[in-house]
């Protein structure tokens, strides 16, 4: 075993998630020497500007906007990435590595693409590449896949792992607030991205889905992989249609290890309102896995915000600074060792709510039937709303059918002349 007085960490960024993980490093200040037998030393802080950040930190010796003073530095064991972004997050956590350096990271974009890559290096340079932070926020999920559940097959995982979308859509739900309005506060209370759009279209979320499907069908899923649709379709009358039939609106992930191949995919779904992930609210998600050993399983926490975030990251040091005392870096490496195909969405099966404003004449419900039944979608229930002139809103609920066979209805309905138009299409979670 080694003994380290103090152990010397580089941060770099020093945004919503840096400026998380000083605090809690200093929070720990007094304890860390007892839980992990050393103390972490932030050495240096990478910034873009210095001046911007000299004035959030006491020590502004510390700040630098020179990445090689910080991999040319032997006594620095752990660079801590928490600056997002494809590059140079990717170039210096690679160098780090070649340089024998530990990394932590809370970078979802750059794991959910270049996985593969960034463990092939930490195997080489016998380092560890540690990324808790990076699905679901505070959750731990990243470690429960990989080491409690090791001893299952694992077959399905599903939950709410954006904590902007799902911010967004509470105060929607729950105060009538716009999206603009809930977007511009979670943007404020620091979950969004730099760029929401990854937020809000579930790019984010698909990357957490592809991130947490690799390590739990031990098959690597990317990026590219998984079906994604946002929630900026969702309207205050969709969440007031759910809201009547017992149902909220949630953007959910999923990923299903099926004879068929792997189902991965991020859309808003309606759920039934006694359903566990329907109390899911705020910045908070959920992860539901389900184990041949473990049965279900369900993770819950913060997944957004400066503490939250930072409590996964300083964690994540945390193991760090033991394996590097007991010399054990590197003891947990890429676990995909399977090469499973992706199952097309094509052939996904699961049940609908469509809005649909058709025209107010008889026999136009019984030709909208016919539409579905002759594309195999039954349906489970289909009720008139109410008339907004020579036109009528319907509410269609499907049975659980393939998402082809839907897409065939919608292709008709668009030739038809009584269906002026398809408002919403939302899946429908149920059997
Ligand atoms: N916010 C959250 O709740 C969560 C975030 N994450 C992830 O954590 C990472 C950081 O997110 P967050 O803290 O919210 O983002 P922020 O935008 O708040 O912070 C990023 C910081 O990194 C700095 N930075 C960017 N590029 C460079 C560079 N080339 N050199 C030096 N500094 C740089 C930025 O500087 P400048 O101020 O000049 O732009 C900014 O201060 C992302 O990967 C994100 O996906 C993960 C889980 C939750
Ligand atoms: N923008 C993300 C931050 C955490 O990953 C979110 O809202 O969940
Ligand atoms: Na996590």
């Amino acid at each position: 075993m080694k003994e380290y007085k103090e152990i010397q960490v580089a941060l770099l960024g020093l945004g919503t998630v840096g400026l998380g993980v000083y605090k809690v490093l200093q929070m720990q200040k007094e304890e860390m020497q007892h839980k992990i037998g050393t103390e972490i030393k932030i050495k240096k802080i990478l910034v873009r500007n210095l001046e911007k950040a000299a004035g959030k930190i006491e020590d502004a010796s510390v700040l630098t906007n020179n990445w090689q003073e910080i991999v040319n530095d032997d006594k620095i064991q752990i660079v801590i990435e928490v600056m997002g972004g494809m590059e140079p997050a990717r170039t210096y956590i690679m160098e780090a590595m070649q340089a024998g350096k530990q990394v932590v990271t809370a970078n979802k974009d750059l794991i959910a693409a270049d996985g593969k890559e960034l463990m092939d290096q930490a195997k080489k340079s016998g380092c560890d590449l540690l990324f808790e932070a990076a699905v679901a926020g505070a959750i731990p999920i990243i470690r429960p896949l990989k080491q409690c559940l090791a001893g299952n097959h694992l077959s399905e995982i599903m939950g709410i792992v954006n904590g902007t979308t799902n911010f967004i859509l509470t105060k929607m739900a729950q105060d009538g607030m716009e999206f603009e309005e809930a977007l511009a506060l979670a943007t404020e209370l620091g979950y969004a991205e730099a760029d929401p759009t990854a937020d809000i279209e579930g790019l984010d979320a698909g990357r957490k889905v592809a991130i947490m499907a690799s390590i739990a069908f031990n098959s690597r899923v990317t990026f590219d992989d998984v079906y994604t649709e946002g929630i900026t379709k969702i309207t205050a009358s969709d969440i007031r249609y759910a809201k009547e039939i017992g149902s909220v609106i949630k953007l959910l992930g999923v990923a299903r290890n099926t004879p068929e191949g792997i189902e991965v995919r991020v859309h808003p779904m309606l759920i039934p309102e006694r359903h566990p992930l329907a109390s899911v609210n705020d910045s908070f998600n959920a992860v539901f896995v389900h184990g041949d050993a473990v049965d279900d399983a369900m993770f819950y926490g913060r997944g957004a915000g400066e503490l939250p975030t930072a409590s996964a990251v300083v964690g994540d040091i945390f193991d760090i600074a033991r394996n590097l005392q007991y010399e054990c870096c590197g003891r947990i490496s890429c676990t995909c060792y399977k090469q499973l195909p992706i199952k097309a969405m094509d052939d996904i099966c699961s049940k609908y709510f469509l809005r649909m404003l058709v025209e107010n004449e008889p026999g136009v419900l019984a030709a909208v039937t016919a539409v579905f039944g002759d594309r195999k979608v039954s349906i489970e229930q289909i009720i008139q709303k109410k008339k907004i002139g020579e036109l009528a809103e319907i509410v269609v609920i499907t049975e659980k059918v393939k998402e082809r066979h839907v897409k065939d209805s919608l292709k008709a309905f668009e030739e038809m002349t009584a269906v002026k138009k398809v408002s919403s299409v939302i899946r429908v979670y149920g059997e």
